[in-house]
């Protein structure tokens, strides 16, 4: 298939347009390049070293034959220029990672908010809008967030996406009716894939836009069978307090002989997939398009679930290191319980990589290798979710 990947640059979209190409699929990848603008904005780097997306697509041709194509423009503001790539193109599929995807980052200041709002909600909207005006029957696959649905600790395994509620009309007469399961962003960042859903809605009811929305967990892990072919190849690995993620950032603290971080008491449950599931889930999606009508088709993106405190212990068990437990810089519950179901990517065939040590392993060696381009200044996360916590974490009263 012809498979436009929007932000193919990133974490996630790199090593998904690696897969897609490895598995005959005719991929084109565009990107702003804002990912690398903001490491640079915020002097930090990725603790691997990260290749020029020029290079990377150079490399990847002389190792496996392969082509991909690269187009560099702005999905939230360049609208024209989309609409020009979606002609050329013609995708049969079109996998949307563009937006800014981390917590931290959305809630560091009013500037930041209002960028994640603003870039990730163009971004959706101009990508529907475009996909209905070139007159394209392509299937929209759209990485999501497990954040939408909020923590709750409600002993429930939540559904792919939707609930089916009763309400009595006038006379007492009972209905039902298929809602999306309510949202609980917990933060911008999250917001915005909240409000993304509403999008989805909409443009398959009204214009019958096959989409694929995945709710996916916390990605650890950093290289795939295709990223590992060669280092020009490598992923990228965030371990900064702004865009490294919690079992990966825990994997550098370790390697590093920094204490590792936990938020509070560590109580917070949250559903997590290893990097190599995720391209195959991407995969996965992408080829069964046929199977999406007018109504969304939501998968939750999710392998196995872990308590925050007990991912630390496993890191200071596996790989010795010592757990500090720092003042939350987030407003979120202190301890939640969360299940998910994931019997849509199950049934096509996802077989779940598990958290385990020699995964981990993987990981801190890669950790270790690059130890010296770690600025050990960047681990702490700094952006406060509000003035409370800000005055918690100076020692003040909550
Ligand atoms: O050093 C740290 C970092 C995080 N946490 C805690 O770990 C949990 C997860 O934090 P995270 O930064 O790993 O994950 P999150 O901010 O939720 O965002 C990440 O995971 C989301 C999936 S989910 O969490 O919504 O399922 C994706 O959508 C985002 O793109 C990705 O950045 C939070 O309770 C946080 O307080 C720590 O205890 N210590």
């Amino acid at each position: 298939m012809r498979i436009l990947i929007l932000g193919g640059d990133g974490f996630c979209g790199w090593p998904s347009a690696l897969h897609l190409s490895a598995h005959e699929h005719q991929v084109t990848i565009v990107d702003s390049f804002v990912r690398r603008r903001i490491d640079d904005e915020l002097r930090v780097q990725s603790l691997t070293p990260i290749s020029t997306l020029s290079e990377r697509v150079r490399a990847w041709s002389e190792v496996t034959g392969r082509r991909i194509d690269v187009v560099e423009f702005d999905l939230a503001h360049e609208y024209d220029v989309l609409l020009d790539v979606l002609s050329k193109v013609r995708p049969e599929v079109i996998v949307h990672f563009a937006e800014q995807r981390a917590a931290p980052y959305s809630m560091k200041s009013p500037e930041l908010k209002r960028y994640t709002v603003d870039n990730n909600l163009n971004a959706t909207h101009n990508l529907l809008a475009a996909v209905v005006q070139a007159g394209l029957d392509a299937h929209v696959v759209h990485l999501g967030t497990m954040g939408v649905y909020g923590y709750e600790s409600v002993p429930v395994d939540l559904p792919e996406g939707y609930l089916t509620v009763s309400y009595p009309d006038r006379d007492g007469h009972l209905h039902s009716r298929e809602i999306l399961y309510p949202t609980a962003p917990g933060s911008v960042y999250h917001l915005t894939k909240s409000l993304d859903q509403l999008l989805f809605q909409f443009y398959a009811r009204n214009d019958g836009v096959r989409i694929t929305d995945l709710h996916q967990g916390i990605v650890w892990g950093t290289q795939t069978d295709e990223t590992a072919l060669d280092s020009r190849l490598i992923n990228r690995f965030d371990y900064d307090g702004d865009f490294g993620t919690v079992l990966n950032r825990f994997l550098v603290q370790a390697a590093l002989g920094h204490p590792l971080t936990v938020h509070g008491t560590g109580g917070q449950t949250r559903a997590f997939i290893n990097i190599r599931d995720t391209v195959r889930c991407i995969r996965l999606a992408a080829e069964s398009g046929d199977a999406v009508d007018g109504r969304v088709r939501v998968m939750n993106q999710v392998t196995e679930t872990h308590r925050v405190s007990d991912l630390a212990r496993l890191v200071a068990e596996t790989i010795g290191a010592r757990i500090s437990e720092v003042p939350n810089p987030r407003a979120e519950a202190d301890e939640n319980l969360l299940s998910a179901r994931n019997d849509h990517l199950l049934g096509l065939g996802l077989e779940p990589t598990r958290l385990d040590a020699g995964l981990l392993q993987e990981s801190v060696e890669i950790a270790q290798k690059y130890a010296d381009r770690v600025d050990v200044s960047r681990i702490p996360s700094t952006s406060y979710w509000n003035s409370a916590r800000r005055s918690s974490a100076a020692g003040g009263d909550a």
